[in-house]
């Protein structure tokens, strides 16, 4: 383990200083496209200017024999795209597979400065983040970047799961980890058979009424993800990084995903990953505050002045714990605003309604 004294050093001579924070920047979508797919490459601009990060996918999904056409694809579409102020990360393959050495070199020394984020699969412990901070320090050294590669964990397996407070806190490059609930499930021998989402099977049922216990009971059903979400949520706020849902796989059922969204969004999660078009505007929706909660948020930072003490507000008390709660909301608020000045009107707009009924 490195001492954290020289947590800020750079792993390779020449190669850009670490950050210290990780920059807060709007992620409510990571847009999933396969570079090796032309007509796809074709729409990266058009895509780029509706989701908040675009993801140049080249792990599960691109069939093996399309490694390599993904791989040029992607650097084809960092060179040749005008991104503005969207961000464009990579997932590259599997550590263990034969493609992630080339996907490495070939990403950073052709188009690292376009790149923001790189998301590592199957991240398993600390000690594989380690390889791709030394080896990312090596390659930005000798291409000449100016500032590092963010880097991104899939929590996937079983021993990710197991060490994700060490994998949050291995590298000042950590900018955030996803859920990655098929792999997952197949790594830990779950009995399911899709993409995040719940189960009907997994629930819990009222107890029996009378002496018939298959009569009069209600069942409930809970959520399989609850458990590694907030587990995620914890890790990544303790080691001040970004969590996010991951994937839902069933593209089809859109209020599903708008509720398994929603539940990652009300536990602290920043965004979650679209597969498909439909599901860029459900991400959009739920990982921004509804304008009425921001007005809220905003009426009760005004009343409670310098943060401290208590004061009712519609019945309800608030005081210095609720007031941090407002700021996480009207942080947001402000934060999106600025990339999407319609929503900045709407939260303007409820804002100027909340104060003007008192
Ligand atoms: C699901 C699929 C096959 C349905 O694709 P389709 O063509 O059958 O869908 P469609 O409804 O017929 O498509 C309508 C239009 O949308 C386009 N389209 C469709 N998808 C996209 C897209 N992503 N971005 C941009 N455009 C897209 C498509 O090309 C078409 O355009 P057209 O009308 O002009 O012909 C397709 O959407 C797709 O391939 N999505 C990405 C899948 C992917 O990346 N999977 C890997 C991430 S999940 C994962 O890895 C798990 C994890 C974390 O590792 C773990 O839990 O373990
Ligand atoms: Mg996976």
């Amino acid at each position: 383990m490195r001492s954290p004294k020289d947590f800020f050093t750079p792993l390779a001579l020449g190669a850009p200083d670490p950050v210290r924070e990780i920059p807060l920047r709007p992620s409510r979508m990571i847009h999933f496209f396969d570079p090796s797919n032309e007509k796809m490459r074709a729409k990266a601009g058009d895509m780029a200017r509706d989701v908040d990060v675009l993801l140049g996918n080249l792990e599960d999904a691109v069939p093996a024999d399309h490694k390599e056409a993904a791989r040029n694809g992607l650097v084809e579409v960092a060179k040749s795209t005008d991104f503005g102020d969207t961000q464009l990360w990579t997932r590259v393959n599997s550590l263990d597979s034969p493609w992630v050495l080339d996907d490495l070199i070939t990403l950073v020394t052709e188009v690292g400065e376009q790149l923001d984020v790189i998301m590592v699969p199957k991240v398993e412990g600390a000690e594989d983040i380690h390889y791709v901070d030394r080896l990312l320090a090596q390659l930005e050294a000798r291409a000449g970047l100016r500032s590092p590669l963010l880097v991104h964990a899939i929590l996937e397996t079983a021993s990710g799961v197991a060490n994700v407070e060490e994998i949050a806190a291995a590298s000042p490059r950590m900018q955030g980890i996803s859920l990655g609930p098929a792999d997952l499930a197949a790594s830990r021998r779950m009995k399911t058979t899709r993409v995040g989402g719940g189960h009907p099977g997994y629930l819990v049922r009222t107890d029996p009424a009378g002496e018939d216990v298959t009569q009069g009971r209600t069942t409930y059903q809970q959520d399989l993800w609850h458990y590694t979400v907030a587990r995620m949520v914890d890790a990544c706020a303790m080691h001040g990084i970004l969590p996010y849902y991951g994937p839902f796989g069933d593209i089809r059922d859109v209020v599903g995903c708008e509720d398994q969204f929603r539940n990652a969004y009300l536990l602290g999660c920043v965004g979650a990953w679209s597969l498909h078009p439909k599901q860029i505007a459900i991400a959009k929706k739920v990982f921004s505050p509804e304008p009425s909660e921001v007005a809220w948020a905003r009426k009760v930072i005004a009343a409670m002045g310098d943060g401290t003490g208590t004061v009712m507000i519609d019945g309800k008390m608030q005081d210095d714990a609720t007031v941090k709660q407002c700021r996480v909301v009207a942080e947001l608020a402000e934060q999106l605003a600025s990339r999407d000045p319609e929503l900045g009107q709407a939260y303007d707009e409820a804002t100027k309604e909340a104060m003007a009924d008192d």
